[in-house]
């Protein structure tokens, strides 16, 4: 398991309340216990005492850089890079049965239902040989959240959080620039995209804050700049 060995004080988002739960307060001994513990009275969530994997959730904005610094973590630091988007996009491109909901929920830059995201998200997982999780664009909501906490069970809370925080002008000209043929890549769709990160995700993320969990990251300046930053956090743990 990834300890973390130096201190990032200075990294963490600054707490909305007090007391925090800061990640030195819950080490891999007292969480060990905690895990059999709750693992003894649940009906079997994803994690275990023998599988409880480091989790990242990566945050922010559309065209915040999520995807593009992720893929710099793999290569760095040897993470499962799994993309809520990418996994619902599959979906309508297998046609599968929640393919047309999820295109048309999508288009309109609206969220889709938890229980299907959060299923997509527990079969990568559970065929996944790793230990190590970059779980990016989710939880998008608290109800995304709260899907996660119930399945998970044992170790609800993640590692880390990253929060790439950027200015919307700097996002919406990424996005409008990025060419992949995303239906959601063109102003009105992006626009939806911000009204629901400001009134849906923003709460998730001062939730992680009130926690004590999130780094945020000025996700402005070069993606070799930006990577910069999320090295200070991920070359503090091992
Ligand atoms: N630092 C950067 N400077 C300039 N362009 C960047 C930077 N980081 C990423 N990009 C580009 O901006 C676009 C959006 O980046 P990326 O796909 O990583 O964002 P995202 O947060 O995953 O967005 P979404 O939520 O829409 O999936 C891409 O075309 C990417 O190549
Ligand atoms: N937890 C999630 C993640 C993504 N979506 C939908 C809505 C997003 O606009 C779209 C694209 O995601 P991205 O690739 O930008 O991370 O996918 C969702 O409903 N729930
Ligand atoms: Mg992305």
């Amino acid at each position: 398991m990834w300890r973390r060995v130096t201190s990032l004080s200075h990294l963490l988002s600054s707490p909305k309340s007090s007391p925090q739960l800061t990640p030195t307060s819950y080490g891999p001994k007292i969480w060990e216990t905690l895990s059999t513990e709750v693992s003894k009275k649940s009906g079997g969530g994803i994690f275990s005492k023998e599988r409880s994997p480091f989790i990242t959730f990566v945050l922010g904005g559309p065209g915040s850089g999520k995807g593009t610094q992720c893929s710099r973590i793999v290569e760095t630091y040897g993470f499962t890079h799994l993309s809520a988007g990418d996994l619902l996009r599959k979906e309508i491109t297998m046609n599968s049965e929640n393919g047309a909901m999820i295109l048309d929920t999508i288009a309109k830059g609206k969220i889709v239902p938890s229980e299907v995201t959060i299923k997509l998200i527990r079969k990568a997982i559970e065929s996944a040989e790793n230990d190590k999780f970059l779980i990016d664009g989710f939880p998008r909501t608290e109800e995304n959240r709260i899907a996660y906490e119930r399945i998970v069970q044992i170790g609800a809370e993640p590692n880390i959080v990253l929060f790439f925080d950027c200015p919307e002008e700097v996002m919406v000209k990424r996005v409008l620039s990025r060419n992949e043929g995303r239906v959601d890549d063109n102003i009105d769709t992006v626009k939806e995209r911000l009204k629901a990160f400001r009134s849906l995700n923003l709460p998730v993320i001062n939730h992680y804050s009130n926690k004590g969990v999130l780094y945020k990251i000025d996700g402005t300046g070069t993606e070799d700049e930006i990577f910069e930053r999320v090295r200070a956090v991920f070359d503090a743990w091992k």
